[in-house]
């Protein structure tokens, strides 16, 4: 599928809908989104806190499913998919990146990415993932020896080592100070460029969107404004 310019798309949207919990505890988390992200590009969600950001993401990253509507990656329908089709395709196709790191304490940052690398159908090896965020020199350390920023790199060369179509991102420096937070969002660029991944960020900085191709505002559970960034920034000349 692709847009009016011949762009393919990483992912489109129709009607998407989330409601959780039934009747007076009914939550609608997603009131009918439509959404369109072109393949290749640098995305950032920013809105209020419970404004559903992480609720869209976990559903076009096959982690959860939507009440109504639909979501096609590529030509692909997840909606219709089968539990056992959509592990799959989070397999095969989705890096995740979380607020906080999710590193196994008693692995090294090298066994930490070979979790992943050993399941992989084309893998980049553990010291090539681990060289893509700058941290070859510190294969051999645990979790417990690096700082939070450097943590965040282990899990996001963890999440690339399988060479994603696309990679989210939920609050990816949340926990991080500003000076970190831009090494973070660098390295999130680097992978866009070298492996060509979809990047898809939802945060609450505001800021990050100047490093963004598309900025999506979202607003009580559906898009209020979508803006296509002309006067993309690094991340390092981002302003905090
Ligand atoms: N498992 C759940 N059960 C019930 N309600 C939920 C569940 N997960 C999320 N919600 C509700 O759905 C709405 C959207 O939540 P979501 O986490 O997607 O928002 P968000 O924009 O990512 O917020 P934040 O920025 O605070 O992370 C909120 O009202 C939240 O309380």
């Amino acid at each position: 599928m692709q847009d009016n310019s011949g762009k393919p798309f990483a992912f489109r949207t129709q009607g998407l809908t989330k409601v959780y919990g039934e009747g007076n505890a009914a939550v609608h988390a997603l009131r009918g989104v439509d959404l369109e992200i072109p393949a290749g590009e640098i995305v950032v969600l920013l809105g209020p806190s419970g404004s559903g950001k992480s609720t869209l993401l976990n559903i076009i990253g096959g982690l959860d499913s939507a009440t109504d509507g639909d979501v096609y990656f590529q030509d692909l329908c997840l909606s219709d998919l089968p539990d056992d089709k959509l592990t799959l395709y989070r397999r095969d196709h989705v890096g995740f990146v979380f607020q906080f790191y999710n590193l196994m304490p008693s692995l090294t940052a090298h066994e930490n990415v070979e979790l992943v690398t050993e399941i992989a159908d084309d893998p980049l090896e553990p010291e090539e993932a681990l060289a893509l965020v700058g941290l070859a020199e510190r294969a051999d350390h645990f979790p417990a020896q690096l700082s939070g920023g450097e943590q965040q790199r282990v899990a996001i060369a963890r999440a690339i080592a399988k060479q994603p179509t696309v990679l989210f991102c939920d609050e990816p420096t949340g926990a991080l100070d500003s000076k970190t937070g831009k090494v973070v969002l660098k390295v999130l660029k680097d992978i866009n460029e070298k492996l060509g991944a979809t990047v898809l960020i939802v945060t609450h900085a505001a800021n990050t969107a100047a490093m963004a191709d598309r900025v999506i505002h979202f607003a009580d559970g559906h898009i209020r404004e979508v803006v296509e960034n002309d006067a993309k920034r690094d991340p390092e000349d981002i302003e905090w």
